[in-house]
């Protein structure tokens, strides 16, 4: 399935000038990192791919079909950066909730729920209210969220952000079990974390793509003599140097 932005223009308010302007990408097969300095727009690019916002021109498409029908709400997950935990919800009422929106069945949405949140190691958590689980549990309740409808594209933003090692690597595992004509696109500022899994590696810089290939592509800007183990952080570095971007 291949989700697209064709010129697509983008800002938040009226008097300022666009994040995005004339803005057009096509996410790859399998895992591409989303990587670019606070501000670059990833969020953005993710939000309107997940059709929760609308371009003010242009357009967003998943297999030619236009964003915000049913069918395409249902085959895009989307994990908001920020996620709220709501205080009468048990972390499988969360999911389920979520499956719901999606268009799932009661009876479905609440089966799965259990799963996804056992895929994302938080069976002892399951009846949990959401307002008790730690920052990392409620990231990781919100991967279940974008799991458990089966989608076969999901767009994560900052799945990472305030997990602990372990926990990262319960995510990178599921990561890799994910089916091969799953494609996810995920915001990180975690470099080094997710690079050697990714497929792909696309960097923005102030609302457009300056760099977009495939890992080994991304790796070659990394600088002779790197440490083992940086050369993702170096050459994303070198990359925005090379640009005229500090990072
Ligand atoms: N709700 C909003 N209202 C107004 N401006 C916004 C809003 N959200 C984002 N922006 C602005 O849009 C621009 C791009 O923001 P965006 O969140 O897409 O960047 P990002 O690359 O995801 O950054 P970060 O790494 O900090 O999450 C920034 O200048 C930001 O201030």
């Amino acid at each position: 399935m291949t989700l697209e932005l064709t010129n697509c223009t983008y800002g938040y308010r009226r008097w300022k000038p666009p994040v995005l302007r004339d803005f057009s990408y096509t996410l790859p097969e399998g895992l591409t990192i989303l990587l670019g300095p606070n501000g670059a727009g990833k969020s953005t690019l993710l939000k309107l791919g997940a059709s929760v916002t609308r371009p003010q021109r242009g357009r967003v498409t998943l297999d030619g079909s236009p964003a915000g029908t049913a069918p395409y709400r249902r085959a895009v997950a989307w994990m908001p950066q920020d996620i709220t935990p709501m205080p009468t919800l048990t972390a499988r009422e969360y999911v389920a909730y979520i499956g719901w929106l999606k268009g799932m069945n009661r009876t479905d949405a609440w089966k799965q729920a259990r799963k996804a949140l056992v895929r994302v190691n938080l069976a002892d958590q399951v009846d949990s209210r959401t307002n008790r689980l730690s920052g990392g549990q409620l990231r990781r309740v919100g991967v279940a969220g974008a799991l458990v409808h089966g989608a076969r594209i999901l767009l994560l933003d900052e799945p990472t952000a305030g997990m602990d090692p372990y926990q990262r690597r319960v995510f990178r595992d599921i990561l890799r079990g994910l089916t091969e004509d799953v494609r996810v696109l995920l915001s990180t500022h975690d470099v080094a974390d997710l690079a050697e899994e990714a497929d792909h590696v696309t960097v923005m810089h102030g609302g457009g793509v300056i760099h977009h290939g495939n890992t080994g592509t991304f790796l070659r800007h990394t600088p002779p003599g790197t440490l083992e183990g940086r050369a993702a952080e170096a050459a994303y570095t070198e990359l925005l140097r090379s640009r005229g971007v500090a990072a």
